[in-house]
């Protein structure tokens, strides 16, 4: 009988470290980034990339500010090995940018590797072999001198290529692949021996890659890992000491944080975490993570929905929606307690100050973001979200009961539509409710004449489609309109009364006065709202709505005219 899943797989052991160092350390600075995008990441596609592809994620690479860039491996591929050769000879690589090609601890690979980066001004030569006991056994069936001596070889041979070529600076690069399920004495031991063969000094230093190849154990175990070997390397003054965090049990932006606090300079990884498998680590997160303890990455994320989408179009593979910093949906509150700090968040927060907005970790302005997707309403929005797209979108800035009110219309609606409303939804919902609301009584024109004490008003309406005249009095103009009202038997209280100016709202309209009238009528209590570009004429329209909304009985025009 097969066993069960948990009876199948062994803890991975801790490791001996009790003097641990870095849980107390502090993230202050930068590593040295490497993206591998086109490596790791390219062969972990479904269709690798094509010449124009690569060349288009190397140009954006360079521009985000990569200076390391593992761009083949070269005795892979035809492609890949020109790739190479079009980057050197149509000189893509930029000053300050160098590239980096992985290549197996095998002569002719390492061969065809050293005559592919021919002519570069500066190279990492990156070789790998595996060192964890499966691998030793089981793929190579080598013993650990074996292992080593394959190695040995292969540098010794890079070291000679490479002084063939003086033109080129040739930096040695080399991963134990499989490093966090190798003995770490035995790591150690095969770094060693690498260092030692390529004469790497505090000068010439030797980059020491130690790949998490298969995310093994919880991130501090990877910490512990790379704070034994960063306090037990020899020549560490001579060492770049590199993390290469692959995300099998989705802890790979954890561990490498944890791991740079236990002494790693370098981090190897893919924009948004492609790669093979579950994806090398994401370097966008670990970046804008430091972005948010106010450190500065050294990339430049400013405009992500664009590099977002190169990478989209060279991977042929979609960025999720709640991606970290990246998708579509991580900027969005839908509920309505996150909404309303958000829109309380954005009214405190100074342009200059820290940032401080709830829900919010960084300021999506940073990341080339805007606010207009920030607040998305359904069933689980409150007021503050339809208040903050009525304001942002379309500059009704509502009082506060007339929040209430209709964010109740606005609940009946998704929960009868089971949908997103977007702003325009919202904003059309709005105008029905409020400014459509015109039976039984709508309001044609009116004129309003000073005299004596107060004002007089001569209102044209249409009663249940019948047009009739009402006149008024009153000390202004919404008074003169209830007064007259009364014609038609509506006894009409106004409760409270705002008028503001829409401004120029971010739809491009023109600037409004928009009146909203909360009135008593016949025992019900309703807002009303009218627009105009007349502050008077937006007041009275007003009246008219909230009458409307209260469900107002009204003696009949001929009775009127009767009477
Ligand atoms: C963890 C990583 O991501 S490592 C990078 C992996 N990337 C790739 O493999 C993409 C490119 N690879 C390729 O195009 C090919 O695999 C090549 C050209 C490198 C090698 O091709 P082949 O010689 O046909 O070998 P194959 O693809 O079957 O690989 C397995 C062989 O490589 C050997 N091998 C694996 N890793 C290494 C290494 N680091 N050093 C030396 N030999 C190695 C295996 O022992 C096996 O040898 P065997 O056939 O004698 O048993
Ligand atoms: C070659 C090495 C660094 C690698 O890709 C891995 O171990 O995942």
């Amino acid at each position: 009988m097969q066993a069960q899943p948990a009876q199948k797989y062994q803890a991975f052991p801790p490791v001996q470290l009790t003097d641990r160092q870095w849980p107390n350390a502090v993230i202050s600075q930068p590593p040295i980034w490497m993206s591998t995008d086109l490596r790791d990441g390219n062969q972990s596609l479904f269709e690798p990339m094509d010449a124009d592809k690569k060349m288009r994620m190397f140009k954006m690479l360079c521009q985000i500010g990569f200076k390391e860039i593992e761009v083949a491996f070269p005795s892979a591929s035809q492609t890949d090995f020109n790739f190479v050769r079009t980057l050197i000879e149509a000189q893509h690589i930029p000053e300050d940018v160098t590239i980096e090609v992985l290549t197996q601890a095998r002569e002719h690979l390492i061969r065809r590797t050293m005559e592919a980066v021919r002519g570069a001004r500066r190279v990492i030569v990156h070789i790998y072999n595996a060192t964890s006991p499966t691998f030793r056994e089981v793929v190579f069936g080598m013993s650990k001198e074996q292992v080593k001596a394959m190695v040995v070889e292969a540098v010794t041979l890079v070291k000679q290529l490479a002084a063939d070529m003086p033109e080129t600076e040739v930096v040695l690069q080399y991963s134990p692949e499989t490093f966090t399920a190798t003995e770490l004495t035995f790591a150690k031991e095969i770094c060693d021996r690498v260092t030692e063969v390529w004469g790497a000094t505090p000068a010439r230093k030797v980059i020491i890659n130690c790949p998490a190849t298969v995310e093994v154990a919880t991130p501090n175990v990877y910490a512990d890992q790379i704070e034994w070997m960063h306090r037990h390397l020899a020549r560490r003054d001579s060492v770049i000491l590199s993390l290469h965090p692959h995300n099998d049990r989705g802890t790979a932006v954890a561990a490498t944080e944890l791991a740079m606090m236990a002494g790693a300079d370098r981090v190897e990884g893919c924009l948004f975490g492609h790669g093979e498998r579950t994806g090398n680590v994401d370097l966008v997160t670990v970046a804008l993570n430091m972005y948010t303890q106010g450190i500065h990455p050294g990339l430049d994320f400013s405009d992500i929905n664009a590099i977002g989408r190169t990478v989209e179009a060279c991977t042929q593979i979609d960025i999720h929606p709640r991606h970290p910093y990246a998708g579509d949906l991580v900027f969005t509150a839908f509920s309505g307690s996150h909404q309303d700090a958000i829109k309380k968040g954005f009214a405190a927060q100074a342009s200059e100050g820290t940032w401080n907005v709830p829900y919010l970790p960084i300021d999506p302005r940073d990341l080339g973001r805007s606010y207009d997707s920030i607040i998305r309403v359904n069933s689980q929005s409150g007021k503050g979200g339809v208040a903050y797209l009525l304001e942002s979108q379309y500059g009704i800035v509502m009082p506060r009961r007339l929040q209430v009110e209709f964010s109740g219309v606005v609940q009946q609606y998704t929960d009868s539509h089971g949908s997103e409303m977007s702003a325009a939804d919202i904003w059309q919902l709005f105008q029905q409710t409020y400014m459509e609301a015109t039976t039984p009584v709508r309001y044609r024109e009116y004129h309003l004449q000073e005299g004596g004490t107060g004002q007089s008003i001569r209102m044209h309406v249409d009663v249940d489609g019948m047009s009739t005249l009402l006149k008024g009095e009153g000390n202004g103009p919404i008074d003169a309109a209830v007064h007259a009202l009364q014609g038609l038997g509506i006894e009409v209280q106004v409760r409270s009364f705002e008028e503001r100016s829409t401004g120029a709202s971010h739809s491009g309209g023109e600037a409004l006065a928009c009146a909203f009238v909360e009135v008593v009528c016949q025992g019900s209590v309703c807002y009303g709202v009218g627009l105009d570009s007349n502050i008077v004429t937006a007041s009275i329209k007003a009246v008219f709505s909230g009458i409307n909304r209260c469900g107002v009985v009204c003696v009949s025009p001929a009775a009127v005219a009767e009477a």
